[in-house]
């Protein structure tokens, strides 16, 4: 599209800028609670709600209290709920069985919301890393990240989530040919209606620094995720992975972070025109809030803005731990 301007002052730009009428009647973009898929963290106990001190105002909830916050989310319009487990270390193994337990924390937690706040989509997280011993999000043999049975262990942990009665899959291990086993998996064990929410262009990126806290995993991590998460410097590539994981039955695609790849956002919604996300993730949350608590920024008014930018670079929706933040304050 070529903008066109008439010259000055058949066209003063000013004009459609000079009242709040004449903005809201103009706006190109808008944010309502229907964008969000709320992450939250999940772990043992009962009554449970304790603060993840790198993300404030992020709690880390037990199944009970995760159910209570679907039925707030649920109230406040937010369509989804994403969750991940903060795994005890004793949970965690070589195998990773603990990924495919039907009564692991994840498992539990979307069947408590499912009761709780039957309207809301439950999504969930399919990589190793919550359960695996080395931090990986696939099998470590002889220091290496080995796909192919990483893979058939990912569909193992995909079968137990549908199972529980999640709707939407989020596989974020980044390992190749795991959409097409997930999706054969799902149909074969009639899981038909089962999405699968690619986080196709997942990022190295050093603002995960946060949920690594969050979920307990900052200690466990044995080296960078390097080889199956994406260079930075790469753009292209990310166009391949995407169409790769539509090819394969992905339903809707992920960019993931967020702010620092919108360029990404943007090229992925205008190449292929399909259901796209961004994750804004922990660390540009913690930057946004911490910024806020020193009184640097508008802490409210950032995170608005933030969040519409997601919307203006083309993506459907965004998963960002400011959903019900964000969500009370467009509900008014
Ligand atoms: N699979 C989830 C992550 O890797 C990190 C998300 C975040 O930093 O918020």
């Amino acid at each position: 599209m070529k903008p066109t301007v008439a010259p000055f002052p058949a066209a003063r730009l000013r004009r459609t800028r000079a009242s709040q009428a004449i903005r809201n009647l103009v706006q190109e973009n808008t944010l309502t609670p229907s964008d969000f898929i709320w992450p939250v963290f999940v772990r043992d106990g009962d009554g449970v709600e304790e603060p993840v001190a790198s993300m404030p105002g992020v709690m880390r909830r037990s199944v009970d209290k995760i159910a209570e916050a679907a039925v707030e989310a649920q109230a406040l319009g937010i369509p989804a709920i994403c969750l991940f487990p903060y795994t005890d270390a004793s949970l965690k193994t070589e195998d990773c069985a603990e990924a495919w337990n039907p009564d692991n924390l994840t498992n539990r937690a979307i069947r408590a919301i499912k009761d709780a706040a039957p309207e809301i989509a439950v999504m969930t997280d399919v990589a190793l890393d919550p359960y695996n011993i080395n931090g990986h999000d696939g099998y470590v043999v002889d220091g290496e990240i080995v796909n192919d049975a990483t893979v058939e262990a990912l569909v193992k942990m995909t079968l137990a989530q549908a199972d529980a009665g999640a709707d939407i899959i989020g596989p974020s291990d980044m390992m190749d040919g795991r959409i097409g086993a997930m999706r054969a998996g799902l149909e074969q064990a009639g899981h038909h209606n089962v999405a699968i929410l690619s986080y196709a262009a997942k990022y190295a990126s050093a603002y995960y620094g946060p949920f690594r806290d969050a979920v307990g995993a900052s200690g466990a991590l044995k080296g960078d995720k390097k080889t199956y998460q994406m260079d930075p410097a790469n753009s292209d590539e990310a166009l391949r992975l995407i169409e790769r994981d539509l090819m394969e039955g992905a339903d809707m695609v992920m960019v993931k972070p967020g702010i620092a790849y919108l360029d990404i956002c943007h090229r992925v919604k205008s190449a292929f025109g399909v259901p796209t996300y961004a994750y804004q993730v922990s660390g540009e949350y913690a930057m946004i809030q911490a910024a806020a608590q020193n009184g640097w920024i508008d802490g409210e008014k950032v995170m608005m803005e933030s969040l519409m930018a997601f919307k203006r670079s083309g993506c459907n929706g965004i998963l960002t731990y400011f959903a019900p933040a964000a969500a009370k304050l467009l509900n008014g």
